[in-house]
Order: structure tokens, then sequence, then C-alpha cells
């Protein structure tokens, strides 16, 4: 919201970042811990003009406040809860307890840590850290209107042959030759919003949002590789990109859209040779050179055509 005086329009948010707070639940009954690690940043769309306006702060939430809030809360949560819960319950706090406050963005980072299994059994208490994350976006309203995004960041796929790059266009800059055969590697970024418009419409069935962030990760990725003993062919990472992204709008109606961020990391044939020895490497699809500056970067939003009915 803008708000205006003297002329002069000011759009303000205030907000505590980083917040990294950790959380054990032990009451399993079979003595198993659950364990979870997050990165929390709080921003809050708030009538405290006066801060700006005047040497009149008595409207702010101290962003020391919100941070405490975070380790409050994490301790009031008795049961295992998801990062999506957390952040909506986060969210909520603010808009409800504060008069002032009318929006709340939650953002979330969680680490990866996996249970250990030591010889093929899961380890009670102990766990070790994974490569992707798990992220999430929800802004609150005073309303109970919600927008929920949830994410995965770095996740690296590569795949050894099954992907081609041809016939685009071809001009006086063009070097690159036509392929069929090429090692594809990316590190996907991904973020879709869920279709929950409100803080009461979300789903109650526990751990509802971290098994969904299963569900898509599997989908994004047995779309990408194909069968395990036939993979699938792709002919750019524009057309996997897109077959991705409608997988999951096809196999999950609770998600409205996805963005795809996925560079295109290139391993470059290695060919060496000299006058004496002109084969001395000879690329026969089998040694590359692993480069990540530059890539391509290529990126969408796949969503669904909503009735304007
Ligand atoms: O899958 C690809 N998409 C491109 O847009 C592109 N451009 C390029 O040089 N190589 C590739 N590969």
């Amino acid at each position: 919201m803008a708000e205006e005086a003297d002329g002069i329009k000011l759009e303000q948010r205030h907000g505590k970042a980083r917040v990294r707070v950790a959380r054990v639940w032990r009451n399993d009954h079979n003595g198993s811990h659950h364990f979870v690690e997050w990165n929390v940043s709080i921003s809050l769309l708030s009538h405290c003009l006066s801060s700006y306006h005047r040497d009149d702060n008595s409207d702010i939430v101290a962003t020391d406040t919100m941070k405490n809030t975070v380790y409050v809360k994490a301790k009031e949560c008795g049961d295992r809860l998801s990062v999506e819960e957390f952040a909506i319950l986060i969210g909520k706090h603010f808009c409800s307890f504060y008069p002032q406050v009318y929006t709340a963005i939650v953002n979330i980072i969680e680490k990866p840590w996996e249970r250990v299994s030591i010889d093929g059994k899961p380890h009670l208490h102990g766990f070790k850290l994974g490569t992707e994350k798990h992220t999430v976006e929800a802004t609150v309203l005073k309303s109970g209107a919600l927008n929920l995004t949830s994410g995965i960041v770095g996740l690296a796929l590569l795949k050894t042959t099954q992907s081609g790059f041809e016939k685009f266009v071809r001009d006086k800059y063009t070097i690159l030759p036509d392929t069929q055969e090429r090692m594809l590697a990316t590190e996907v970024n991904a973020s879709w919003r869920y279709s929950y418009e409100s803080v009461m419409s979300i789903p109650t069935k526990e751990l509802y949002f971290t098994k969904k962030f299963m569900d898509v990760k599997k989908v994004l990725m047995e779309t990408f590789f194909g069968p395990p003993e036939t993979g699938v062919y792709s002919p750019s990472v524009q057309r996997t990109l897109y077959l991705m992204g409608s997988a999951v709008l096809r196999r999950f109606a609770d998600v409205s859209l996805i963005h795809l961020k996925m560079p295109n990391i290139h391993f470059l044939p290695v060919n060496l040779s000299t006058k004496e020895n002109p084969s001395m490497v000879k690329f026969k699809d089998d040694v590359y050179l692993p480069t990540d500056e530059p890539h391509g970067s290529i990126e969408a939003t796949v969503s669904r055509i909503t009735s304007k009915l």
C-alpha cells in the first residue's frame, strides 16, 4: 500500500532476515527423533508511517521482536509440521497479534537434513546433509487471504545421452553444430504456487506439504530422465522444461503455476591435437570439459488457463 504525505509517496516494509532456527521433536513412540533446520525471513507491511514522517516509533514492531517470535513459535509447535505450515503460522501470528500489521510475507529455506541409514536401517537420531533445498514463501493478509509458493533450489541433474539440439537459427554468427548426442546437465530451481487462497482452506492432513514437495520433485525428475532402461529424448532444454512443468500441473490439481529455471550447464567435447599428433584426443562422446561459465539460462512459467466464467 502506498501512502502519501507532503506530495511524497512512500511504500515501506520492514522485517528480520535470516533468522536461523533448528527444532527437534523427540516424541515419536519408537524413539525416533525428527529434525529440521530453517532459515526464516519475515517482512511486515504495517501502518507505521509516523516512524518515517516523524521521530515516533510507537507503531513499530521491532525486528528483534520478530526474531524472538520465531523461537517462541518453534517452541510452541509441539508436533512436527511442514515448513509451509510454519510459515503460515508465523504470518497469521503477525497479522492477528498486531493491529497495525496488514500483510506478512514469510520466506523460509529448509536445509536438506536427511535421516541416515546404517546397514540399511534408518537411524533414530542421525542425519546427513543432502543437496537440494526446500523453500516456501507465504504471504498472509489480515483478512486471512493467502498466497503460498513452495520451491526447490539446487536440484542438480545430468544425463549422459538422450539429448540433442538441432535445426536452430543458423546465421553468420553460428558455430554450434547440430547434434543428436550430447550431455544434458542442469541445476533446477523450481517454485510452484498452490491454489489455496485462504489460511482456512489449506489441507489439514499431517505433513501434507512435505509429502507434496517430495512428490513434485519426483515428477520433475521422472520427466527429466524418462524410464530407467530407455530414458527419454530431449530435443532442447526448453522442451524438457515445458514437459516437466506441465507434468506437475497435470499431476497435482492444487498447483496452479510453476516457474522453472534450468541453466544449460555445458560439458564441452575435448579434442586435442598437435601437428605431430593430430588426434591426441579425438572426441567420441567420452571425454568432456565441464564448465559453469558461461552457461545457457532458460526459464519459464507454466500455469493453468483459468476459465473466465
Ligand atoms: O537446449 C538448448 N537450448 C538452447 O536454447 C540452446 N542454445 C545453445 O547454444 N544450446 C542450446 N541447447
